[in-house]
């Protein structure tokens, strides 16, 4: 199943600087091995802002939930979420 999901940062001005950079250290490597893995097909920087669209390919909704909410910026992102399928129209045959 394949969902996009936009995700928008909002990190508190007040956390350390050490504690933001840890957060998104660990983010970047979950992410990494997401992606890896094939479960997080594309990640994008929104330009101009500090939030990000992407698109996951997972089992079950279940599973996008589990993914999301075990990111470290979980707590500080507002996420968005539209399943997708497929287009009458599209060529790519190898989307699901
Ligand atoms: O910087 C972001 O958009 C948040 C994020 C998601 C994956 C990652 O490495 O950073």
């Amino acid at each position: 199943m394949l969902f996009h999901v936009r995700m928008n940062v909002n990190l508190p001005p007040s956390m350390p600087q050490e504690e933001a950079a840890q957060l998104k250290k660990t983010e970047k490597e979950l992410a990494q091995r997401l992606q890896s893995e094939g479960k997080w097909r594309h990640l994008w920087r929104i330009a101009g802002q500090y939030a990000n669209v992407s698109i996951f390919d997972v089992e079950s909704v279940d599973e996008l939930h589990a993914l999301l909410t075990s990111l470290p910026l979980f707590p500080y992102m507002q996420i968005e979420v539209m399943p997708l399928c497929r287009h009458p129209s599209s060529i790519r045959n190898n989307d699901r």
